[in-house]
């Protein structure tokens, strides 16, 4: 019982290109006693952790891989959701949307009873639309469902304004904000480098193009590629890993997550505290009014793709009540 307790565990759901990379990030840099992965395709599932298995033989193993279920994932102290189907040709957003919530909701069946303490970690995508819908599916407190949200457009922002500035990433404090997908945008107003304001740090570059060009970078980079590799798994692998750090470490790090906004009605990223019960509290920022706008259209949008969402669900009798369950 002791050891059980002493035991910290990370399960991940899906073990694809996204699931297996995170399992390997964490492998590399002990943060938990045991990696437990779960994924329907049980010889892919197989392959995964023999291969991963493979990476732990060299003497500073002090995390264990495993195949498990979903019953055992639920028991975990951090569940990672990677699980979800890729689009098909010409299917729409909406269709795609009702496919994965299908698959969290029977992940949250085959979970069932989730542990009161889990912490569900969102990074299948739509990020911030099924971080909305596995609140209401987990029936776990808000604080304890959180997505990656834009924390990957944020990394990729800090890096390329640090090769601007010439200076180390982790002295570049700047976010991009609301939607993981086309309505994000970057909190200028408050980007800094050190306790220097950017329009100060760089002033000769801060034009309204070369803003444009990054916002243009930091959104497109994914489908770049998604288009070249068919997926993107190294730089997500490495940011869920550090959420998953913070939460275990109860590090209380600030990072724009995607978590619900009551004012908003709907997930999106915002700055917030995360330590071991996950969001701690959100970390208020002062926008401008322009970027003021962009969250408020940025939220608009993300309600209308719920309330579609919920539109379909209802002709759906098994989703409807799963999510009526925890109403
Ligand atoms: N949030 C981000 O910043 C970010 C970045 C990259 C990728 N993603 C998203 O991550 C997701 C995974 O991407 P990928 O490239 O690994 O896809 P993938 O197709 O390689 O892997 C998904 C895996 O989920 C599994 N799965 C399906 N149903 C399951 C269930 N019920 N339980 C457990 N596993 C199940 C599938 O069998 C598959 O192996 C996608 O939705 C992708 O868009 C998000």
């Amino acid at each position: 019982m002791a050891e059980q307790r002493l035991k910290t565990s990370i399960a991940i759901l899906g073990s694809g290109d996204v699931g297996a990379t995170l399992a390997y990030t964490l492998l590399q840099n002990p943060i938990c006693s045991e990696v437990i992965l779960v994924d329907p395709k049980r010889e892919l599932l197989e392959a995964q952790v023999r291969d991963l298995g493979d990476a732990t033989y060299g003497g500073r193993a002090a995390t264990k891989i495993r195949a498990g279920t979903h019953q055992e994932a639920g028991q975990a102290d951090i569940v990672v959701i990677t699980a979800g189907a890729k689009q098909k040709p010409d299917e729409s957003r909406l269709s795609l949307l009702r496919r994965n919530l299908q698959i969290l909701s029977s992940i949250f069946t085959s979970m069932s009873p989730i542990s009161p303490h889990a912490i569900l970690l969102l990074v299948a995508n739509p990020v911030d639309i099924l971080t909305y819908f596995a609140r209401k599916l987990s029936g776990l407190p808000e604080s304890q469902v959180l997505g990656t949200g834009t924390s990957l457009d944020s990394a990729r922002l800090r890096g390329i304004l640090a090769q601007k500035a010439q200076v180390s990433p982790s002295s570049i404090d700047a976010y991009v904000l609301g939607e993981h997908g086309e309505s994000q945008f970057v909190a200028w107003s408050n980007a800094s480098i050190g306790s220097t304001p950017l329009r100060l740090a760089l002033s000769q570059h801060l034009t309204d193009e070369f803003k444009t060009d990054i916002e243009t970078h930091t959104r497109g980079a994914a489908g770049a590629i998604i288009a070249a590799k068919g997926c993107t798994a190294y730089g997500i692998g490495n940011v869920a890993a550090s959420i998953c750090k913070y939460i275990l470490f109860d590090s209380r790090t600030v990072r724009p997550l995607s978590f619900y906004q009551t004012s908003l009605g709907c997930c999106l990223s915002m700055p917030a505290v995360i330590g071991r019960k996950g969001i701690l509290r959100a970390m208020p920022i002062q926008l401008d009014g322009d970027e003021q706008k962009l969250l408020e259209v940025c939220a608009e949008g993300l309600r209308a793709v719920i309330e579609g969402a919920e539109k379909e669900l209802k002709a759906d009798d098994e989703l409807r009540h799963a999510l009526e369950k925890h109403a």
